[in-house]
């Protein structure tokens, strides 16, 4: 297990009253496993991914990431954890315009403050495992979405996170590249990563060991029919 919440709930005060984005909701992540997080929009999908990543705190209840309680941790640990221990991939890439693919995919290296002979061996050996080598010089605007995303994977995983969480990574892509990136999406739960996926589409199921469904800020497990 990376991590877990335990009844974990997340509330929001609006003008409008108080509002439960994320009822208490008790999971665990595993390693080597792709989970799927699916759901109607607003249903508190995001929220729930947002907790397993520590960029949200919860309301009640408790996070706990690599046996470590969140609410024990400080902001510095907080901001540690997610640059070392997670990756995140979302539905419009944020890679950086002004760079090229390949100094996207270092950036979060740089952020280590790692020598610079490492930073040029892992950025190539992530750039090969999402087959993007060839494409390393260019910029993102000269690649497809989904070379884009496949950049975004190789910038998520160069770090070597235990946790890979992805926010509609295929909603931007044509059906073609939604295969490519969920076949890197589960090669990775293959080698050993716990992918976590948040998406509208129940059709990506398919790559999916275990569905998570979230309606109305209640998650719940769904049983594949397979
Ligand atoms: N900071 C916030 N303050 C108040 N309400 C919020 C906040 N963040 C999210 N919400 C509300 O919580 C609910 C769940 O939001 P969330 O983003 O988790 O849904 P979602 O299932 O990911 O939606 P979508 O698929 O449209 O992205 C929504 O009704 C949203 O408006």
């Amino acid at each position: 297990m990376i991590a877990e919440l335990k009844e974990a709930n997340k509330i929001y005060e609006t003008p409008a009253g108080v509002f439960t984005a994320l009822d208490k909701t008790t999971l665990v992540i595993n390693e080597a496993e792709l989970l799927l997080i699916i759901g109607p929009s607003g249903s508190g999908k995001t929220t729930l991914l947002s907790l397993i990543g520590c960029l949200i705190d919860p309301t009640e209840g408790d996070v706990w990431l690599q046996g470590q309680s969140v609410r024990e941790m400080s902001a510095k640990q907080m901001a540690d954890a997610r640059l070392n221990l997670v990756g995140f991939v979302f539905q419009q890439f944020n890679l950086l315009a002004p760079l090229t693919a390949e100094e996207n995919v270092a950036f979060p290296l740089q952020m280590q403050r790692l020598p610079s002979v490492d930073i040029k061996r892992r950025t190539a050996e992530a750039l090969a495992k999402v087959n993007m080598t060839d494409h390393r010089r260019k910029s993102p605007k000269q690649l497809s979405g989904g070379q884009q995303q496949r950049i975004a994977i190789a910038r998520a995983l160069v770090t070597n996170p235990k946790l890979v969480l992805c926010d509609e990574p295929t909603a931007s892509l044509d059906k073609e590249s939604v295969d490519i990136v969920m076949d890197e999406l589960r090669l990775l739960s293959r080698a050993g990563k716990a992918v976590a996926v948040v998406t509208h589409d129940p059709r990506l199921s398919a790559y999916a060991d275990r569905v998570i469904e979230v309606n109305s800020g209640i998650a719940r497990p769904i049983t594949l029919e397979r």
